[in-house]
């Protein structure tokens, strides 16, 4: 390969890698002591004093975390045995070796942002799982629920946006079908500006319905391939023998409004028969505060369906059913939660790698995805996706984020630059978006 930029780093006082890992790790522990503190009676009913016991030695350990993050301390190997306790230990041994003796070791403000960032929500879960019987507790989970019950309105409205649409959608054209398919992509992209770890854990649901503003939006998707996605499926629609199966696998981001957003999609395309069955990757451990694990996933697929409101109880039925009947298919796959950039995968987990491979489309939800497919490095703003990749291409894919990190590719010859005159945070507020497309080859 030509050679790759050097990755985002953490010692890089001027970069939004440094102030996350200055500001927003520190809040986002401070969050999760808190609410194990909040959760003591609960545990002292379930468990009596060792739930006491267990909730304070769960926090002394977070507590500890913190400190080592705000004292620069070295990164430490994880302890506890756990599926990936080997891997991530050998990773951090790479990163050691990356750096030549005068550096010494890899610590908090002294490595790439990625690693630090991804270990710090690893050492959340060992501190979680070091302290049986609360060794299940999620400690985003309440966040995670705020999220979705004050998004309620706007789930509604999606909801009886789609069930409006499922009624009209055998009589639409191919052209009506596309811009129904569009403005879907559209609410998934700006359902991604619905990120916890950005906000530092503080509320940050869909307040207005996101339905009425997606013109107003469209100036700040910086790369549209919709029509590449559009062109993917349809042509596929089209040519594809009766029983053949088209499938369209989503690698999930932030629970809540964004995963309302992301089944409203999935459903829609079953339904306009874009696709035969849609297969779903979240996350095995609590991650980045709002990510989807299948809990999660379970959980708010039974809210929607307990709805009092008939059409999205009707929503919550549907989606539970393509569950049970195995045209949605959700996977957990402890890769997703490892630190490693997405070029890695293939040799980490050629499992999975080769799951992916049967996707005809695979969609990335989200700015952390978007930083592993890229490999978080600082490449120029002009470099092509293809090339960001690395390698990376398991299937035709397509990466649709709201930008919340110093890292974009395949923009015009001075799109970055006028950008950054304009508005000099448009990497970071999670205001601008792409639809980011690596074709067949
Ligand atoms: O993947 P998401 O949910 O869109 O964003 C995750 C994220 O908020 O976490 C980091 C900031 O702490 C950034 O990489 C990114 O903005
Ligand atoms: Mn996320």
């Amino acid at each position: 390969y030509a050679l790759l930029p050097t990755y985002c780093k953490t010692q890089e006082h001027s970069s939004f890698a440094y102030l996350t890992i200055k500001d927003r790790i520190p809040q986002i522990l401070t969050k999760a002591i808190d609410t194990l503190h909040r959760h003591k009676n609960e545990m002292f009913e379930k468990h009596g004093e060792k739930g006491i016991e267990a909730e304070k030695k769960a926090i002394s350990l977070l507590s500890k975390l913190r400190n080592e993050s705000q004292t620069d301390k070295p990164i430490v190997p994880l302890v506890e045995k756990f599926a990936d306790t080997d891997i991530w230990n050998q990773y951090l041994e790479h990163q050691q070796d990356l750096l030549n003796d005068s550096d010494g070791k890899p610590r908090w403000f002294y490595s790439p942002w990625l690693f630090v960032e991804c270990y710090m929500y690893r050492r959340i879960h060992e501190a979680v799982i070091q302290s049986p019987p609360i060794d299940d507790f999620d400690v985003f989970k309440e966040s995670k629920e705020q999220n979705f019950f004050e998004s309620q309105e706007s789930i509604m409205a999606l909801c009886i946006h789609l069930r409006e649409l499922m009624q009209i959608i055998e009589h639409l054209d191919e052209n009506q079908l596309k811009n129904e398919f569009f403005k879907l992509l559209q609410i998934s992209l700006w359902g991604n500006k619905c990120d916890l770890s950005l906000s530092g854990g503080e509320s940050s649901s869909q307040k207005t319905n996101v339905i009425n503003s997606l013109e107003d939006l469209k100036p700040f998707i910086l790369v549209n391939d919709m029509e590449h996605l559009w062109s993917l499926l349809s042509n596929r629609k089209k040519t594809r023998e009766k029983a053949s199966i088209v499938r369209v696998d989503i690698v999930l981001d932030n629970s809540g409004f964004e995963l309302v957003t992301d089944l409203i999609l999935a459903d829609f395309l079953l339904s306009s028969k874009l696709a035969t069955e849609i297969h779903f990757y979240g996350k095995m451990i609590p991650w980045f505060v709002s990510d989807t694990t299948i809990h999660d996933f379970n959980w708010l697929i039974e809210q929607v369906k307990y709805s009092d409101h008939k059409w999205v109880s009707e929503c919550g039925a549907n989606w539970e059913n393509y569950v049970k009947t195995g045209r949605w298919v959700y996977h957990d796959h402890i890769f997703w939660t490892l630190p490693h950039e997405f070029c890695a995968m293939s040799q980490v987990a050629p499992d999975l790698y080769a799951e992916l491979q049967k996707a005809h489309l695979i969609l990335f939800k989200g700015d952390l995805n978007y930083r592993k497919l890229t490999g978080d490095r600082k490449w120029e703003f002009t470099v092509p996706f293809h090339q960001a990749l690395s390698g990376f291409h398991p299937a035709p894919l397509c990466s649709i984020r709201t930008l919340k990190a110093e890292i974009q590719v395949g923009l015009q010859p001075g799109q970055g630059e006028q950008l950054t005159a304009s508005e000099p945070n448009w990497l970071t507020t999670g205001k601008y978006g792409v639809f980011q497309f690596d074709g067949p080859l």
